[in-house]
């Protein structure tokens, strides 16, 4: 296991009403059969100019696409890219006719066979696919199987077959912020905190990560170790940010006004896609050479983005595209938001039945919205030479374009 991060904000916090780990094993062991004897993969033997084999679960997503189209634009080892998601995009066909071999599969990371099919030959697994939701409009039960019992089947998929590099990605939510709203102030991956989760989501992703970290070490087929580590990103905002978007239709329905509901001195940590992929690729590539230092650890993830409350993030973008945010403080007393969300919960569960009624304001989202939540670290740099790939400026000027064009092709 790593050396730093023990008893900090390690994630290792409670889940309130969840089950433990151990009670839910998966039934790839079994489903297996002899796939792991088909090929063994390793980078620790191989040649300088091996060509590699990339997995990207979830390479569909807002985040899996910017990790795909880094690794063929930076990674100079890629030999064949697989892009593995339930939901398959059009975008894929265009990146098969370049000199790197692009391999879609559709499949689900909660069927143990379709994730070991897909990771036999892989030399490196980058496990992006989650279920982002903390809006509820998926079941608690669902959440946990995607992402714990999906995490658990790309563990024991590269353990059957021998692949050595797992990068998983997590989320600042496996620290905070904890249902007592306490801030995390400029924190980094040693900051103590007291991690307690209520809710599915981030519950679920503190158990992944706890998957993955606790499977660094294991013995994968061929007799070498896994190598594994979780990278943290902080709200991701950039290209194909769908809340972002969303805020921006909202904004032109009201007239080009957005309306303060959180005090703008409430700090809220934010990383542009770009540069998490990067530290993705980047993670990715060093983990055969530096296995000693990074199996095992977390990695939040951190740019040059400012701290700012999370509406005042937003206008960074939404400003230069026409909205104007209503006021220096909020409109409503927190209590009225209070009550509002817990309504909103109220309604959500007695039109279950009926209709799925998931607005953004919940008492979840209004709880992360109004509690500090910032980083500051170096570890990514320390230990495997992360530096941003895109300044401030330029991640926003690629996020305002982005938000013109989504909004305008809505109208
Ligand atoms: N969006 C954010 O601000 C943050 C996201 N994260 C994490 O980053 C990862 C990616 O998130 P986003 O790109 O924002 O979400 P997303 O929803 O855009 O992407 C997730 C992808 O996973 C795929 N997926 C979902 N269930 C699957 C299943 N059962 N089998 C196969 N594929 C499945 C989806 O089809 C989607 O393409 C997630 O693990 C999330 O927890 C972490 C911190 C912040
Ligand atoms: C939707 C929230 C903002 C609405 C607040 C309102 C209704 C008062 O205007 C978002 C505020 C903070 C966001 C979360 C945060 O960025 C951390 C996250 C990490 C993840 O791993 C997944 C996404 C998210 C939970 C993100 C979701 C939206 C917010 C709650």
């Amino acid at each position: 296991m790593g050396q730093e991060g023990e008893g900090g904000a390690s994630g290792r916090g409670r889940c309130v009403g969840w089950p433990a780990l151990d009670e839910r094993r998966g039934p790839l062991q079994a489903s297996l059969g002899t796939l792991g004897q088909r090929l063994q993969p390793g980078m620790a033997d191989s040649a300088q100019a091996q060509k590699l084999v990339y997995l990207v679960t979830g390479g569909c997503g807002f985040l899996g696409e910017h990790v795909v189209r880094m690794l063929l634009q930076r990674e100079p080892r890629l030999g064949e890219l697989r892009v593995f998601d339930r939901h398959l995009g059009p975008w894929l066909e265009e990146l098969k006719t370049g000199p790197v071999r692009v391999t879609a599969i559709q499949g689900d990371v909660t069927e143990a066979h379709e994730v070991a099919a897909a990771v036999a030959g892989a030399h490196v697994v980058i496990h992006t696919a989650g279920l982002v939701d903390v809006f509820g409009r998926a079941s608690p039960e669902t959440i946990h199987e995607v992402n714990v019992q999906g995490t658990r089947n790309v563990i024991e998929a590269c353990v059957q077959t021998g692949t050595r590099f797992l990068v998983y990605t997590s989320s600042m939510e496996v620290v905070g912020p904890n249902t007592k709203g306490h801030p995390f102030y400029r924190g980094n991956e040693d900051t103590l905190y007291e991690a307690v989760h209520r809710h599915p989501y981030p519950c679920s992703k503190a158990l992944a990560e706890r998957l993955v970290l606790e499977a660094n070490g294991r013995e994968v087929h061929g007799g070498l170790p896994l190598v594994t580590c979780a990278l943290r990103p902080t709200g991701i905002y950039g290209e194909g940010h769908q809340i972002m978007r969303d805020f921006y239709r909202q904004g032109l329905r009201l007239g080009g006004w957005l309306f303060r509901a959180i005090p703008a001195s409430v700090e809220h940590g934010r990383v542009y896609v770009g540069n998490v992929a990067w530290m993705h690729v980047l993670a990715a590539r060093e983990l055969e050479r530096r296995a000693a230092l990074m199996g095992g650890q977390v990695y939040f993830c951190y740019d040059g983005s400012p701290y700012k409350s999370y509406e005042d993030f937003n206008m960074e973008f939404l400003g230069p595209c026409g909205l104007q945010l209503v006021g220096a403080r909020p409109l409503l007393p927190y209590w009225l938001l209070v009550f509002l969300a817990a309504l909103n919960a109220l309604l959500q569960w007695l039109l279950r039945p009926l209709v799925l009624y998931a607005p953004l304001l919940n008492p979840y989202t209004l709880a992360v919205a109004n509690t500090t939540f910032t980083v500051s670290t170096d570890k990514a740099q320390r230990h495997f030479g992360y530096e941003p790939l895109f300044s401030w400026e330029d991640s926003r000027t690629r996020t305002i374009l982005w938000v013109q064009a989504a909004g305008s092709s809505a109208q």
